[in-house]
């Protein structure tokens, strides 16, 4: 039998970096969770302990540090790319740049924002993951936990019944998830600002406006409105919760339920998944950031 080392990654996890923007009295501040992956020709280390081509994962933390010192940090895809580049050289052919950037929005006061403070705007967070493999590039953009709910517009019945079947048929009922979707970008000289702001409007759009027969459709739907407008993504992917909202049975209490008062289920929930793809795009190479 002959044991052989396997596909293998290192890096840094999850490192935390904030910044502040100080050229004027007006501050602004980026919030990023940062972590990089490197590949390379590593069975040395793996095999006998030798680590002379080991950038070790506390340089690693350290450049993004030094890198967000050296020139503004800007939008998180340009940041990742450049870090990637930086570390794919000598023995190190590849590299994954994952980064969560966490909103922040300035105070009001007496209905003018403040300088310099901040509150957290929410758990949504917009991601991005940057793959390089020598001089190729790869970016796949999305965001995590946007919730969203419409409180009508939304039906699910048709569903084949059988003997465990108790769900009700329903022409009117609440949609809630939390949308949690990634997108691949064919090419990397994109403003990726103005795409990340058109995508989330373009998703949050057609989950309002779209009368749903079920979560699939509008899974679907969100993923179609972005590919028919954004030209410069090739393949959307959607995970969304189906968090749940039970009508109460107020009928105990001699009370009729006209659809106004819900139990929100936290679990179990439908988790409703799928991709969206257009036929003529650029193969996906290793954009998807998948190891394990
Ligand atoms: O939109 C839905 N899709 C389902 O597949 C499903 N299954 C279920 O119980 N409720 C729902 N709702």
């Amino acid at each position: 039998m002959a044991i052989t080392l396997g596909p293998n990654q290192y890096g840094k996890a999850e490192v935390r970096l904030v910044t502040v923007n100080r050229t004027g009295p007006v501050h602004s501040i980026k919030d990023l969770t940062v972590s990089t992956s490197l590949r390379g020709d590593l069975t040395a280390t793996h095999l006998t302990g030798d680590n002379a081509g080991v950038v070790a994962t506390d340089t690693q933390k350290n450049t993004v540090y030094a890198f967000a010192k050296q020139s503004p940090v800007g939008e998180i895809e340009d940041f990742a790319l450049r870090l990637g580049r930086h570390f794919v050289r000598d023995n190190i052919k590849g590299a994954r740049i994952l980064i969560d950037e966490h909103g922040w929005d300035r105070i009001a006061v007496d209905g003018k924002p403040h300088e310099h403070s901040f509150s957290r705007a929410g758990d949504e967070k917009r991601t991005t993951a940057v793959t390089i493999d020598g001089d190729r590039a790869w970016v796949v953009s999305g965001l995590r936990d946007l919730v969203v709910l419409k409180s009508t517009g939304s039906e699910f019945h048709g569903f084949p019944r059988d003997r465990y079947t108790t769900l009700a048929e329903t022409g009117d009922r609440i949609l809630a998830t939390a949308v949690t979707t990634r997108w691949r970008y064919q090419g990397s000289e994109i403003d990726w600002a103005k795409s990340f702001t058109e995508i989330r409007r373009l998703m949050l759009q057609k989950f309002a406006t779209l009368h749903s027969y079920s979560l699939q459709q509008t899974l679907y739907a969100m993923g179609e409105a972005v590919l028919e407008a954004r030209p410069e993504v090739a393949e959307v992917r959607l995970s969304l919760p189906n968090k749940h909202h039970f009508l109460v049975d107020l009928t105990p209490f001699g009370l009729e339920n006209d659809n106004e008062v819900f139990y929100a289920a936290d679990r179990p929930y439908g988790l409703i998944e799928g991709t969206v793809l257009r036929d003529d795009a650029e193969e996906p190479g290793l954009a998807w950031p998948t190891f394990t």
